[in-house]
């Protein structure tokens, strides 16, 4: 079933922009139609064609219940598309694209809208639970009196924020936040803050450089409600360097701990579009495919070394393939922190580890940074999380359109303690 052809066939996405502590210009509906229009606007098929559209978000807000159904009739594919929102954490965006080429391959679609949007910057304040029952107390509250004396109860400390955002990077099973699952997997694969810091300088160089050259001709420019014009990732900072890295003070273990903001992925706004094909639309509608989707995987483990993730669902999807390190020409690891990315190359060249919980005779290789996340990843570029997935699959699919590879492999690591990968092969 997983050779039956799916083609990623365009795909588009919105600058990344950092949250900068206030609610930003777009919510994620708003980011998923910036990017959506203009990609369905430049398709050889009417917007009412697609058989099904599947949006992967975490944060959702209250105004725009089921996201993918919102922006799927504002960007006008008409009253009788079905569009669901999908939620796995950081793997939502690269979820909807596998839902959507598993129902191509069904024969249950022939054409899919899939990808992810997130809006940190939106991520809601939560009320305190004391605030939360003194108001609904206050609601059940009988005659003049009784709302008088619950009144009265009223606490100034009810309204001390609670950061959404803070609690939703948060695992609720081992209590740790994503960075501290980053710290866990330094210390057991002996990841120094040297390490973690010249990849991420690598990072931003290496997006520095793609925006220089023009490489990322995915970006849609989007203009939001006041004329802003926003035309690139803007948390790329080329003017970062060792010695300014350096100099950042851990964010998740202090004194001691090897995660910084510098690092780190970067809290950012952001949504990303894939458009699938099967092969009867790809030749009735005249598409030019840009890569196959070919195979999938999803693995779970213990959360708190979460970041592990990808060593178990890539190694299981090429075992099943018979392929190995070697057969894949460009590599896609999402960047939720430098240490966990590293961390799992590490692993990745540990016997023990790669016998002992990846179940191989030997390990598993090296995966060359010449060949992986070549132009940067999230710890420049950012990582809303529902569209992460979403933006390394395109990506990975337009760099390797545009070098000739053959094979690539796009893999993230998912709070809660998962790992997700998709497989590309030359269209
Ligand atoms: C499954 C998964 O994917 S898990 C991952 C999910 N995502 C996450 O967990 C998000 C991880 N990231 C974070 O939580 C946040 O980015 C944090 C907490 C690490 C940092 O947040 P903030 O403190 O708001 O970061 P901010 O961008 O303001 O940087 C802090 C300081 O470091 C500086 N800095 C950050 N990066 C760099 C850099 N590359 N070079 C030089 N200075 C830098 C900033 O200028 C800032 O300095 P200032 O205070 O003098 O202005």
């Amino acid at each position: 079933m997983t050779d039956v052809p799916v083609y990623i066939v365009d795909g588009a996405r919105t600058p990344f922009l950092r949250a900068r502590g206030e609610p930003g210009p777009f919510t994620p509906v708003d980011l998923a139609v910036q990017c959506g229009r203009p990609l369905l606007l430049r398709q050889p098929v009417a917007p009412e064609d697609f058989d099904l559209v599947t949006l992967g978000c975490v944060n959702v807000i209250a105004d725009e219940m089921n996201p993918a159904r919102v922006a799927a009739l504002r960007l006008g594919m008409g009253p009788g598309i079905v569009a669901f929102t999908e939620q796995i954490n950081c793997g939502s965006g690269m979820l909807t694209v596998d839902t959507g080429a598993r129902r191509i391959r069904e024969g249950r679609a022939d054409l899919v809208l899939a990808g992810g949007t997130e809006a940190l910057s939106h991520s809601p304040l939560v009320f305190r639970q004391e605030a939360v029952e003194w108001f609904a107390g206050l609601q059940k509250a009988d005659g003049m009196g009784d709302r008088l004396r619950k009144a009265a109860e009223l606490r100034p400390e009810f309204f001390k924020p609670v950061i959404g955002l803070e609690r939703g990077l948060t695992d609720p099973i081992s209590e740790l936040n994503m960075g501290q699952t980053a710290e866990v997997l330094a210390y057991r694969f002996g990841i120094s803050r040297e390490a973690a810091d010249a990849y991420a300088l690598e990072s931003h160089q290496r997006l520095a450089a793609a925006q220089e050259e023009g490489r990322l001709n995915e970006i849609a420019p989007a203009y939001d409600r006041d004329g802003g014009f926003h035309d690139h990732d803007d948390g790329v900072r080329p003017d970062t360097s060792l010695e300014k890295l350096a100099g950042l003070k851990p964010a998740f273990e202090k004194p001691f701990g090897k995660v910084t903001p510098g690092n780190s992925s970067q809290i950012t706004d952001g949504a990303c579009w894939l458009v699938l094909a099967s092969e009867a639309a790809v030749e009735r509608h005249g598409l030019t495919p840009i890569a196959a989707i070919r195979d999938a995987e999803w693995s779970a483990l213990d959360p708190s070394v979460m970041g592990l993730g990808p060593t178990l669902c890539v190694t299981e999807m090429l075992k099943r393939r018979g392929m190995g390190e070697a057969e894949v020409d460009l590599w896609e690891i999402n960047e939720a922190f430098a240490a966990q990315v590293l961390a799992c190359l590490a692993a990745w060249e540990d016997a023990e580890y790669c016998r002992d919980v990846l179940g191989l005779d030997e390990p598993f290789g090296t995966v060359p940074r010449e060949r992986l996340n070549v132009d940067g990843g999230a710890v420049a570029i950012g990582h809303p999380v529902g569209t992460s997935g979403a933006r390394i699959v395109l990506h990975l699919a337009q760099e390797m359109a545009r070098r000739g590879s053959n094979r690539g492999v796009a893999t993230e690591c998912i709070g809660g303690g998962q790992g997700g990968a998709m497989l590309l092969e030359a269209a």
